[in-house]
């Protein structure tokens, strides 16, 4: 109960949202309620009336009631319009609010934080938990309190004839609103709870099954788990068979509840009549009965809903809950005196990691320069990526940017000075336009194009048939390998940081793209402070200075012509593998 309370607390904004579509639901079934006694009392009355002979059909008066038949109707109409429209509106709203909190929680977090779960279980938590917690209010909430408020008030209302009418009346709803649905919830709990687990397993088998397609293909591993997927499949639908015969034997247990309410109010009814309760009376209570019924048709479904809303609630709030990896700081931003950058005595570990990535690594990149940073895999060239856009924290030694320690800055600030384009550079499923926009929101179509020009690469997105507003494709797909990183490139130029990351940014491409694709990254590279990592040796010349590490160390520095005059240095014998490695490629 703690969390759906935490869930009421976190939709508090839209409170009155949320009581108004309750309340004109309650509206709906009371003027329903109201529509079919009134019925039942006024044709039992006519009828009554029609017997009695003319002369009691004159002293009968039709209008009344008949205006008031109308009115309920009408009245139950409107409401249900406007709860439709109010309970929507609600829920939409709900909704906005519930992923935006969400992914607030969540972007602290990532992705040190979210080290231990699975792309699939994240993507599960962010749609289909969040969408169960969405059917909280329309359906969990909502029905439970048109029900309770609904039933006290037609209870209350037989009781105004009859005390026994409104006790009976109160106990078969108590009996049938809440007994039915809790025996129901739990003959099918275990099913239930065994679905959303095997359910949550397959979707994670499915995205990493997704991901890894081509290798899976190649293995010729796709019968295998195809099978895997088949028994999954087997196992839900059996769990599903058992909730539907549960469910089955929930409404059959309601129909059979509301008839034995229909004859008991009539059994005690009569004896009523017979001590002086009108006559037209009784139809009045039956069709009351039938109508009140109606007020807790949702409660076993609610039910089903609310052990459904406090699993997913539970799961949500475990993410959300996750401890920050490391303390971000609040408050103004600190001002660097320049773009230039120093580590002194570094160490960082990832978490859950035996040893250091980086082990007292100590460098200086002065503002304006160019560095390059080369080492074997490993060495720890991507973690000094990492720890410069706070992905993750540093345990010992200091790292400055224009003097402040990396941190002092909140991170959102800190990442303003830096750009970065590298091998991995993301692309969404989206146009260009929105890949481009994501590095300024505000850009306007002259800047767009000056920074696709500037990447070389606007005469493509011009020769296609949708320019800017054409689509990408999951991870940029419908790019070549170049082209995709020019937009990254073009990204940049928006960004106009003044610290350029350039993460093994050549890498995988061909040795003429790459030749290409330096002369755009030179253009990008004026006038600010570069880190360059790369395991290639174009463009080495160009360097202030040249960085070679080894175990998360700098193991030698100095410019391309000192190291390479070394005879026994690192980047001689990198060069020499290098081009070897090369020419026998061609
Ligand atoms: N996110 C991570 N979580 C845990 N360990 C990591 C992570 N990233 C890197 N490491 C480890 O830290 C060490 C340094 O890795 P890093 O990626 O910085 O090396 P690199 O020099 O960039 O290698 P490469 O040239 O292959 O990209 C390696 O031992 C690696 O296994």
């Amino acid at each position: 109960m703690r969390d759906l309370w935490r869930l009421l607390k976190l939709f508090a904004p839209y409170r009155w949202w949320m009581l108004g579509g309750a309340l004109l639901a309650l509206l709906t079934m009371l003027s329903n309620f109201g529509l079919m006694t009134l019925s039942g009392w006024f044709l039992a009355s006519a009828a009554l009336a029609g017997l009695g002979g003319y002369a009691t059909l004159n002293l009968y008066n039709f209008f009344l009631p008949a205006a008031g038949v109308r009115g309920f109707a009408t009245i139950r109409v409107l409401s249900r319009w406007l709860e439709r429209i109010v309970t929507h509106e609600a829920t939409f709203r709900l909704l906005a609010q519930l992923r935006t909190w969400f992914y607030t929680r969540l972007e602290p977090l990532a992705p040190a934080g979210l080290r231990g779960l699975r792309s699939g279980d994240l993507l599960a938590r962010l749609v289909a938990d969040i969408d169960t917690l969405n059917n909280f209010y329309l359906r969990v909430f909502t029905p439970f309190l048109v029900a309770g408020l609904a039933s006290v008030i037609m209870a209350a209302f037989f009781a105004l004839y009859a005390w026994q009418l409104g006790l009976a009346l109160l106990l078969f709803l108590l009996v049938s609103g809440l007994g039915l649905p809790v025996l129901s919830e739990r003959l099918g709990a275990r099913a239930g709870a065994e679905m959303t687990q095997i359910q949550a397993e397959m979707r994670v088998q499915i995205v990493d099954t997704l991901q890894g397609m081509g290798e899976l293909l190649v293995a010729n591993a796709g019968p295998r788990l195809q099978g895997e997927l088949a028994e999954k499949n087997a196992q839900i639908i059996a769990r599903q068979g058992h909730l539907a015969g549960v469910a089955g034997i929930g409404s059959a247990g309601m129909s059979f509840m509301g008839n034995l309410a229909l004859w008991v109010i009539l059994l005690l009814g009569i004896p009523l009549v017979q001590h002086g309760i009108g006559r037209a009376m009784l139809p009045m209570f039956a069709l009351g009965t039938m109508a009140a019924f109606e007020a807790i048709v949702a409660l076993p479904l609610a039910f089903q809903f609310l052990g459904q809303t406090r699993a997913a609630a539970r799961r949500i709030f475990a993410v959300a809950d996750l401890p920050a990896p490391f303390p971000d700081v609040a408050g103004p931003a600190p001002q660097p005196a320049g773009p230039d950058l120093e580590m002194r005595d570094l160490r960082l570990r990832y978490p859950d990691a035996q040893t250091d990535a980086l082990r007292g690594l100590s460098l200086r990149v002065p503002e304006g320069s160019r560095t390059a940073i080369l080492g074997a895999t490993g060495a720890g060239k991507s973690s000094i990526v990492n720890l410069l856009l706070r992905f993750y924290d540093y345990q010992g030694g200091s790292a400055r940017l224009g003097g402040v320690e990396l941190r002092d800055f909140p991170a959102d600030d800190l990442r303003r000075y830096f750009a970065v384009v590298s091998q991995r550079s993301y692309l969404f499923h989206s146009t260009i336009r929105d890949n481009l926009l994501l590095a300024k929101g505000d850009a306007d179509e002259e800047e767009l194009w000056a920074a696709l020009a500037a990447a070389q690469l606007d005469e493509f997105v011009r020769s296609l048939p949708q320019g800017l507003d054409n689509i990408v494709g999951e991870g940029g797909v419908n790019l070549s390998g170049g082209q995709a990183r020019r937009v990254a490139i073009a990204r940049a130029f928006l960004k106009d940081s003044p610290i350029l990351l350039l993460d093994e940014p050549t890498e995988g491409l061909d040795v003429i793209t790459e030749a290409h694709f330096l002369d755009a990254l030179k253009a990008l590279m004026k006038g600010r402070t570069v880190i360059y990592i790369t395991h290639r040796l174009l463009g080495l010349k160009d360097m202030d200075q040249i960085l070679i590490l080894d175990g998360g160390q700098v193991v030698e520095a100095g410019t391309y012509a000192e190291l390479i005059a070394r005879p026994d240095g690192r980047l001689r014998h990198f060069a020499s593998f290098r081009t070897a490695a090369e020419l026998s490629a061609t």
